[in-house]
């Protein structure tokens, strides 16, 4: 066939298709609102129909794979006819009245062929429910469809052609867009190694250590997807979280799930999480106190090294922690008898008893209360026997019963918390400094970051979890975990199944998080734990890749350098720039870029929130439009932007200006700072420097 009538013959396959769409649509009828319930279960059914048909109306399919499936003894057979052309779209849909798939789900056991297929003459094989699938691929073809219309078709693979190998045309030409403020699906272009990830086994802690821009997080979010199409019935979209760094972020990724027809996934920080699991007892200080600490002055490694927040983090305090529960629950039961009245008598050994078989694995203060509950009732049901109705007696027994209950021993996490750094039980290994400021916080009622996840252990162990335990979780910037927040949140499911996901090469809050993955691996048996590595990266131009693997080349620590994808773009400029010429400097660039880079989101990054104040300060006076990204924020807006380097992470930009890599600003210790920074651009990067130039980037470069 031609190219031109190739292209028309896909074109009708698409308008039939959509014809068939849109008669299905019209067929559904509007919704049913009487009591009947079957009536109304079945109305659920159609409208999750419905909603799937409008996915695939606004595009159909990205994706063709010809497959032709081998007999069971492994013979081909010969007949063209059973060459089948599957069609791949973000919703499978069946024709019209019949079971003949018009598309497929790209979750779909078959279509799991389409991304992991990687050329060659020999047979491929997928896993369906049925067992292992084998056949010859003849073809894979990537449409862009918009509007209706076939925009762009693209055969990355054709049986029997020279190159043999899937090519990367497609991608290519998908990673050479621009953005917009949010992040988006990848569902027509997953690659073989995100693959593997999105569709690995639920009942694990998977662990991604993956290179700036090589997917984590939108692997991450395509898994979730997955496990719900996977495990329908199982596993419960309003019983996944995803925790990401802060709602900004949030933000930004909030389009993805949506766009793969997929809703009602919780989507919190760790904070708020918290937070609203102890009821709103303690407010977060704020978090901009903390970033300003280690990010607007230069800290030594020392500094690093005795962050309070690495020992509050660490499993060692966890134990300290499990100690005092086990010391508080081994106190819970009274030792003596308890005698309300002359004669009646409740002995230890009872009370043990219902306290230990009774309410067997509940958390520690609901069997405290349990236990108080049943003394109450033994009062009342003694009382009864007895036939006590004397008055007096009968409230001089409920005096005692109130004076005996009260004794045994009742805390709220927070309150627990407190005798850990206050008082006559304090622990004499806490530093006094630390000590000190813990204690004066929450007596005021506010929690650090770092005291939330010992805050939200102690109350789950004490009150255990009010909600549905999680069927899944996604941590996203893992790195910046502690072992104990996740032992904390391991408490909220009832078997493991989380994907955790982080660069260690980003871990620019190290102050809080890890140095190497086995400190989170190790909490679970192996058996019980995955790891992948991603070390291709898709966002960024071979140039900025390379360039930012020199920034990691001078980091210690098993680091490894990200490998580009083939895409080619301008060079990398370093340029010096003097103090005086800085800030007119900065803006010509920008306003360049404005005019002819062709780009629709551009960042200035900045060292500090003191650096892009002023910035942002004398771009907005020269009359541009942008924004200023704070720690608070909540949303992202795109377009022209003014952040600073710890709060672009996980972030992107078509044009990134480091506005000022001089030595003054990036030191041996903040390589993972500027390596963040630089990771953020995915087709122009330039940094300018004052000073002499930040040695992390000392090498040979072109000069503009
Ligand atoms: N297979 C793919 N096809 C097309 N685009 C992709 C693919 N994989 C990743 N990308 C794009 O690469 C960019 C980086 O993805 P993402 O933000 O998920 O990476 P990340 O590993 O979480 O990055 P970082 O750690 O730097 O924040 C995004 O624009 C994403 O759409």
């Amino acid at each position: 066939m031609s190219d031109k009538s190739l292209q028309q013959w896909e074109q009708e396959r698409l308008d039939s298709t959509l014809r068939d769409i849109e008669e299905q649509i019209r067929t559904i009828g509007p919704r049913y609102t009487g009591d009947d319930f079957t009536e109304q279960m079945l109305d659920l059914q159609r409208e999750e129909r419905k909603r799937r048909l409008e996915i695939a109306r606004k595009e159909p399919y990205f994706g063709r794979m010809d497959f032709q499936e081998l007999s069971q003894d492994g013979r081909k057979p010969d007949a063209p006819e059973h060459v089948q052309a599957l069609y791949i779209g973000k919703a499978g849909v069946a024709k019209n009245g019949s079971n003949e798939l018009l598309v497929i789900d790209w979750r779909a056991p078959a279509a799991s062929m389409f991304y992991s297929f990687t050329g060659g003459d020999d047979p491929a094989v997928y896993d369906s429910p049925d067992g292992e699938v084998t056949g010859y691929v003849h073809l894979k073809r990537n449409f862009m469809i918009r509007g209706a219309e076939i925009v762009r078709l693209v055969d990355s693979y054709v049986r029997g052609q020279e190159e043999g190998a899937v090519s990367d045309e497609f991608l290519l030409y998908r990673l050479g867009e621009n953005k917009d403020n949010k992040l988006r699906d990848i569902v027509s272009t997953i690659q073989g190694e995100q693959d593997r990830i999105i569709r690995a086994e639920r009942s694990k802690a998977l662990f991604i250590q993956g290179v700036a821009g090589s997917g984590k997080t939108t692997v991450a979010l395509h898994r979730l997807a997955f496990l719900l199409y996977q495990y329908e019935g199982r596993i419960r979209a309003e019983r996944m979280m995803i925790f990401a760094p802060n709602r900004m972020f949030l933000d930004y990724i909030s389009g993805v799930l949506p766009e793969l027809g997929v809703g009602d996934i919780g989507q919190t920080t760790f904070s708020d999480w918290a937070v609203e699991l102890l009821e709103h007892d303690i407010k977060l200080a704020d978090p901009s106190d903390t970033m300003a600490y280690w990010f607007e002055e230069h800290r030594t490694s020392e500094e690093l090294e005795q962050a309070s927040g690495r020992w509050k983090g660490s499993i060692a305090f966890k134990e300290t922690i499990d100690e005092r529960l086990n010391e508080l629950q081994a106190s819970i039961v009274p030792t003596a008898e308890f005698i309300p009245l002359d004669g009646f008598r409740l002995s230890p050994e009872t009370m043990r008893e219902w306290y230990d078989t009774d309410y067997g694995e509940e958390a520690i203060m609901v069997k405290r209360d349990r236990l108080a509950s049943r003394i109450k009732r033994w009062l009342e049901s003694e009382l009864k026997h007895r036939g006590v109705a004397d008055k007096k007696k009968r409230s001089a027994a409920l005096a005692k019963l109130n004076s005996f209950v009260k004794r045994i021993p009742s805390f709220t996490a927070v309150g627990l918390y407190i005798t850990l750094f206050k008082g006559k039980q304090a622990l004499t290994q806490v530093p006094k400094p630390i000590a000190k400021a813990t204690a004066e916080r929450m007596a005021a009622g506010i929690a650090a970051a770092e005291d939330l996840a010992p805050l939200a252990y102690i109350h789950l162990r004490l009150y255990g979890l009010k909600v549905p335990a999680f069927d899944h979780i996604v941590i996203d910037e893992a790195q910046d975990y502690s072992p104990f927040q996740l032992e904390t949140l391991r408490l909220c499911q009832r078997t493991t199944s989380m994907t955790v996901l982080g660069d260690l090469q980003q871990g620019i809050h190290s102050y809080a998080g890890i140095q190497n993955w086995n400190e989170l691996m190790g909490l679970f048996a192996e058996k019980d734990t995955g790891f992948f590595e991603l070390n291709r990266s898709y966002r960024s131009t071979m140039e900025i890749i390379d360039f930012a693997n020199i920034i990691l080349s001078g980091m210690t620590g098993g680091v490894k350098p990200a490998v580009p994808v083939f895409r080619s773009g301008d060079p990398v400029v370093t340029e010096p720039v003097t103090d005086e010429h800085w800030l007119p400097k900065l803006h010509a660039t920008v306003s360049e870029w404005l005019q002819d880079g062709g780009y629709d989101t551009i960042s200035v990054i900045g060292r500090t929130a003191r650096e892009c104040e002023e910035i942002h300060q004398y771009l907005t006076a020269q009359g541009l439009a942008a924004s200023l990204v704070q720690s608070k924020q909540p949303t992202y807006g795109g377009g022209l932007t003014v952040v600073p380097v710890y709060l672009s992470k996980g972030l992107e930009f078509d044009a990134v200006l480091i506005a000022d890599a001089g030595s003054d600003n990036y030191d041996k210790l903040d390589a993972k700072l500027l390596y963040v920074g630089c990771t953020r651009a995915l087709h122009k990067l330039k940094l300018l420097y004052r000073g002499s130039k930040s040695t992390l980037i000392d090498r040979e470069q072109p000069q503009e």
